[in-house]
Formats: structure tokens, C-alpha cells, sequence
């Protein structure tokens, strides 16, 4: 794991990091940001939030949009963010924004050319985790947020994991990816023709299917560029009530798909992990 870069922000430290992944045969860049200089608590263990971004997105864009380190340093809670898929010159790609590099979706794929490096699944369930937890001062309790895309990798990774994690959120996430134009494009070049296999990575179908119901939180702006035709949160919140899923599903007026909408609810959504989180 090789640091490449370390920047000091609310007394804690915003680092990125390269490391070439198993999972995903290439080099992958991450950013970790801890409340405190480990220095000043030897032996103390955080609790993390992964935090998975979305369409055209790197580990920047949380970074550095969001404001979510005074928040985190506040409650103690270590962020993790990945990049949105593998990355490289050797790494298939598509002219599309929303196909190939920074639109990994979150899912292990099956078909050519993809299935070499699109591991985005595994990663960010086994490999990233493990290696933060040998590396930094982070304790096994995790929580998984994320938006768009990233939202939709943040409930399927949740629903799919609930032993991993104390909690799942969302902002503004593509909740039913096998009946919306991204999810229609992607699933059917990254896992093929044969549509059954598309609903281990639908949000929708897998809030019926839960095995444990964790904590759950959705935030959804109402001016958002993408609500009816991408991200269907209805289909989200019909699912779950359907199947008893206990889905806090808030709608804000006014606000849009952006960052700005984040950084004005990031805080709630810390809080609400930190409930879980810090709950021994
Ligand atoms: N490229 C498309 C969509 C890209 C997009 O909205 N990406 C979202 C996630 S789905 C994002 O977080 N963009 C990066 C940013 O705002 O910093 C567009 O501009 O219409």
C-alpha cells in the first residue's frame, strides 16, 4: 500500500492511498480519512462508514464535496471511500459515462470484456475491509452508505451482508437498477442476457428477500434530475412495505441530485450510523 497523499482536516487525517487489488487485477486509489492522529490514541479502534459514490465519481468527489469530516471527527467514525470501479489502460471501457470506468455498479460481472476486472462486489465487501482493518486503527464494526449508483452498491451490499454491517443509508439511490435505463445497460453488458441473475443486485427485490432487517435510511430530493426515470424510489418503499422492511425513506423539497444535497444531510446520516456504530 503505497500513501499518496495526506492532508490534516478537523484534527484528522485525509489520506488516499494506492494499492494494487487482488479482486480486481489493477491498481486501485482510496481515500481514508481518521478522526485523530493515531499518535494521540494508541490502541483506540474506530467504527467505519464506507461510503460508495456514484456515476463519474472517484474517491474525490466525497472528499472533497461533501464536508462530512467535521461530522465524522465529531463522533469518532472513520470514512472509507473506494473509487467507483477498476481502473487503467489494460481496463475494459466504454465511450459512455455510465458504462466501464467510474461505472462499476457495484456487482462481480460475468461477461467479456468485464469480468477480468469488474469485482467492484467482492471488493468493497472482502478485500477493501480487510485491508483497512489490518492497516489502520479501525474496529470491525461498519456501517455502508452511498449515493446514486454508489446508493444503489450501499442497499445491495447492506441487504445482501447484514452480519457486516450495523446499518445502511442512502442519498437519492438507483433503487431498482433491472427496470431503469443505467441499471438495463449495465446489468445486461456486465451479467448478460438472463435477467435472473440481475435481481441479486436489485435494491428492490432484495428488501423482500432480507434475511435481517438493518437499520435502513433513504434520503431522496424531490427536484432530483433522475427521480422517475432512474432512480424509482417508489419501488423501493412499495417492496418494503410489502415485506414489513422497516425503510425511513425521507423526501426533501427542493433539492437536486447533487453533492449539494449531501453536504446539507450528511450530518444526519453520520448520526444516524453513529446510533449503530457506537452501540456496543
Ligand atoms: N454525467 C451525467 C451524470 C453524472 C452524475 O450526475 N454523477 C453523479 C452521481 S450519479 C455525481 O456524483 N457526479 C459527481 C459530482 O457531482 O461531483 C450528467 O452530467 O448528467
Amino acid at each position: 500500500m503505497e500513501l499518496v497523499s495526506s492532508t490534516k482536516c478537523f484534527d484528522g487525517l485525509q489520506r488516499q492511498y494506492r494499492h494494487d487489488s487482488d479482486v480486481l487485477n489493477c491498481p486501485m486509489r482510496f481515500a481514508v480519512y481518521l478522526p485523530q492522529e493515531a499518535e494521540e490514541e494508541k490502541g483506540h479502534k474506530y467504527p467505519v462508514l464506507y461510503w460508495l459514490s456514484g456515476l463519474t465519481c472517484t474517491d474525490e468527489n466525497f472528499s472533497q464535496k461533501a464536508g462530512a469530516q467535521r461530522v465524522a471527527a465529531e463522533l469518532g467514525i472513520a470514512l472509507v471511500i473506494p473509487d467507483t470501479s477498476p481502473r487503467g489502460e489494460d481496463v475494459a471501457d466504454d465511450p459512455g459515462y455510465d458504462l466501464g470506468q467510474g461505472a462499476g455498479f457495484y456487482l462481480n460481472a460475468t461477461q467479456e470484456p468485464w469480468k477480468q476486472h469488474y469485482r467492484m462486489y467482492d471488493y468493497v465487501v472482502r478485500e477493501l475491509p480487510q485491508l483497512v482493518e489490518q492497516n489502520f486503527p479501525v474496529s470491525e464494526r461498519r456501517a455502508i452508505a452511498g449515493h446514486s449508483m454508489g446508493g444503489h452498491g450501499a442497499l445491495v451490499i447492506g441487504l445482501r451482508n447484514p452480519e457486516r454491517y450495523t446499518s445502511i443509508s442512502a442519498f437519492s439511490p438507483i433503487c431498482n437498477p433491472i427496470a431503469c435505463p443505467w441499471g438495463e445497460k449495465a446489468f445486461s453488458a456486465y451479467l448478460g442476457a438472463d435477467k435472473s441473475s440481475w435481481e441479486d443486485y436489485d435494491a428492490a427485490t432484495l428488501v423482500s428477500r432480507a434475511s435481517e432487517q438493518l437499520p435502513l435510511l433513504v434520503s431522496q430530493g424531490e427536484e432530483d434530475q433522475f427521480l422517475e426515470e432512474q432512480l424509482k424510489p417508489h419501488a423501493l418503499e412499495t417492496a418494503a412495505e410489502a415485506s414489513g422492511y422497516p425503510l425511513k425513506l425521507e423526501h426533501h423539497a427542493g433539492y437536486d441530485h447533487s453533492y449539494y444535497f449531501i453536504a446539507s444531510f450528511i450530518e444526519q446520516h453520520l448520526c444516524f450510523h453513529a446510533d449503530y456504530l457506537l452501540k456496543h
